[in-house]
């Protein structure tokens, strides 16, 4: 059965005291509360050497890139070997802004993945249209695209680590949500693209999260559908009384 999972996202906010507290107070928010699912919190990088391991009882964490490159000379970057000698398990690769910002197009984003798994750390591997691929109806085809190009040079096994996040572009950050419907439309076409490749049995069991303006009010009726496996959260991961309502919509 595939793992529900609800991840933070917190991009490029909070201090060090800052986000110290934040991952406080969520685990103390889920103090004597077993959540119907994981809880993956991906602050920047710069933190996650610094996590004390006992908050790996209720929580998991990750980063939220990681460089196409082992090690060496490259300034600035961060490895996924770096990255997986700390508390992280997973990382992101393929955010809609590291595309956008840091022109990071599918070749690159595949070796970022190859970094991530040989390192040991399961990719949330992102994929979204832009608001002018919506309108003009080519986000099917946009969508799986991203997941083939990046992905599918992968075998079944190293497949069957990946944890897909659909984020439409034009969703993020701007209160608009896509519908539970628009969701489920999308999830269950990257599920049917999966199962063309990889067969039914890999397409089931992989965990497909919606992000994109996820709140406590939306996330019961998105988490309701059958294809969406839980959210990739960013505005509404930066308060724990906005990330609880969240993690507990996999209660109802
Ligand atoms: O990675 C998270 C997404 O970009 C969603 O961000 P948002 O919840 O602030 O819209």
């Amino acid at each position: 059965m595939r793992k529900h999972i609800v991840a933070a996202n917190w991009k490029m906010n909070k201090t060090f005291q800052e986000g110290m507290a934040l991952i406080e107070d969520v685990y103390k928010t889920l103090d004597g509360y077993k959540p119907n699912c994981e809880v993956l919190i991906c602050p920047p990088s710069y933190f996650l050497g610094a996590i004390d391991k006992k908050y790996c009882d209720k929580l998991t964490f990750g980063a939220q890139d990681c460089s196409e490159h082992t090690s060496g000379a490259y300034t600035g970057e961060i490895s996924a070997p770096m990255i997986a000698s700390t508390v992280a398990k997973a990382v992101i690769i393929g955010h809609s802004e590291r595309r956008a910002y840091h022109n990071e197009g599918s070749e690159m984003l595949a070796k970022k993945v190859d970094q991530a798994l040989e390192a040991g750390l399961r990719p949330v591997f992102c994929v979204g249209e832009k608001l002018d691929q919506r309108e003009d109806g080519t986000y099917m085809e946009v969508v799986a695209k991203q997941v083939k190009d990046a992905l599918f040079h992968l075998s079944d096994k190293d497949f069957a680590k990946i944890i897909l996040a659909y984020e439409p572009v034009w969703a993020i950050g701007t209160g608009k949500t896509a519908s539970a419907d628009q969701a489920q439309e999308m999830h269950a076409n990257i599920r049917k693209v999966v199962a063309e490749k990889y067969g039914q049995e890999i397409a089931d069991n992989c965990t497909i999260l919606y992000g994109g303006s996820c709140k406590g009010e939306n996330a019961p009726e998105l988490f309701a559908k059958p294809d969406v496996d839980g959210g990739l959260i960013g505005g509404a991961s930066l308060e724990a009384s906005k990330f609880l309502p969240i993690i507990k919509a996999f209660d109802k």
